[in-house]
């Protein structure tokens, strides 16, 4: 097959960008061993001049990724050995998909058609000894909030809803944390609608839930028009497995946000997302290793899969012609590292299931490597960020006196 690149990054009838399924499989197949080892490092870091060690999965889940044609991949973080602590590893999931029906099926059949799809998968998972698992942004349903039409409003259910009860169940089947990110309907509340993570533990019970602190204004990302910024602040849920926090995914894009979870002490990040090639895909790698550089600790970023059409067409507000979807979903979910390795990437067409073992040590390992904690300053920007926020704010700006005396 040819892996050229077109120059809009178009996709081709065969629903593919000339061939190929990431950017990893798009360099071993184009570059010469030698070559692709020296990009790996480079792309994937530390572990990979010896490639990340690999995850011997038990074949149970091997055949259910056949039987159900979704990807399976895995691959372990290494940490050193400390004297003091034992090792803290734990095995994580990612699992990412598209939708199961046409958005215009029952409603009720879509639902049900995307746990009837994600239930193998889940399986998967837990017959691989995943201990916390995360699933894609509003995983029950079609990312409808392009077309501001009310009716998909009805997607959204409360806390401890069906799907929370679907996956209640498969949390202890199989002793393991799992983050259900839904839109939340708060019956209490004036049946108010968030965008909102659900917490259930391994023993099948709620932890908590947290709720999208930042709502994209952003091309056809119209989700203003369905719920607010959340009101949870930035909670970091305690498990057996280790400190987990999620940042739902338009908050990757807030340093902030990713800050405000490692000061509470997180050891993972989730960003389950939902996002589009043309909008953000030369973004997505960067910015969530990033985040686990800066703040020494795990992320797992999970985007959903494939171009979801809605019966009535919209427009972006740019002057183009209406249209009926978002673009394409483009996958890639992966882990990343504090110590700046990150995984190959799942699919960007295919539904998957990536799984990777931590050793949580390695949070604290490159706090005392790089020092970030201590030398960050954090008095000094608390002080900038108070004056800022005031109306009387003035930004600190020097300007070459030489430069006003020219212009007059
Ligand atoms: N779901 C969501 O927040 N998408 C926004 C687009 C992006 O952040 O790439």
């Amino acid at each position: 097959m040819d892996h050229m690149i077109s120059e809009n990054g178009e996709t081709s009838a065969e629903g593919s960008i000339c061939g190929y399924d990431s950017l990893h499989q798009l360099l071993s197949a184009n570059l010469k061993p030698e070559l692709y080892q020296e990009v790996n490092r480079l792309l994937l870091g530390r572990n990979c001049g010896r490639s990340l060690e690999q995850i011997v999965l038990p074949e149970s889940a091997k055949a259910l990724s056949s039987k159900h044609d979704f990807d399976l991949q895995a691959a372990s973080f290494s940490a050193d050995k400390e004297q003091m602590r034992n090792p803290r590893v734990v095995r994580v999931g990612l699992i990412q998909n598209s939708i199961a029906l046409p958005t215009t099926a029952p409603f009720s059949d879509q639902t049900r058609g995307i746990f009837d799809k994600l239930k193998p998968i889940i399986d998967a998972a837990g017959v691989a000894g995943v201990n916390i698992l995360c699933l894609q942004e509003a995983w029950t349903m079609p990312f409808a909030f392009c077309t501001r039409e009310r009716r998909w409003c009805e997607f959204a259910e409360p806390v401890d809803g069906e799907s929370t009860k679907f996956l209640q169940e498969l949390a202890k089947k199989y002793n393991m944390v799992i983050v259900s990110p839904i839109l939340e309907r708060d019956i209490d509340h004036g049946e108010v609608l968030w965008n909102t993570a659900v917490i259930i533990g391994n023993n099948g019970n709620i932890i908590g839930k947290h709720r999208k602190n930042h709502i994209p204004r952003v091309g056809d990302f119209n989700e203003s028009t369905y719920y607010m910024e959340g009101d949870t602040g930035h909670p970091v849920f305690e498990t057996v497995f280790g400190k987990i926090a999620v940042n739902i995914c338009y908050g990757r894009h807030h340093p902030l946000n990713w800050l405000a979870f490692g000061l509470n002490g997180a050891e993972i990040v989730f960003n389950p997302s939902a996002t589009v090639g043309e909008l953000s895909e030369p973004m997505w790698p960067i910015e969530a290793r990033n985040a686990a550089i800066a703040n020494s600790y795990f992320v797992g970023s999970i985007n959903r899969v494939g171009t979801e059409v809605f019966p009535n067409p919209f427009t972006s507000g740019d002057g183009k012609p209406q249209h009926n979807d978002f673009g394409h979903f483009y996958g890639s979910s992966h882990f990343s590292a504090p110590d700046a390795s990150c995984t190959p990437s799942l699919s960007r067409y295919k539904d998957g299931l990536l799984i990777s073992d931590m050793d949580l040590n390695l949070c604290r390992q490159y706090k005392d490597k790089w020092g970030f904690r201590m030398t960050a300053r954090y008095e000094v920007y608390a002080d900038l960020l108070a004056k800022y926020i005031k109306p009387d704010f003035k930004p600190q700006v020097v300007s070459d006196p030489l430069l006003h005396k020219n212009s007059t």
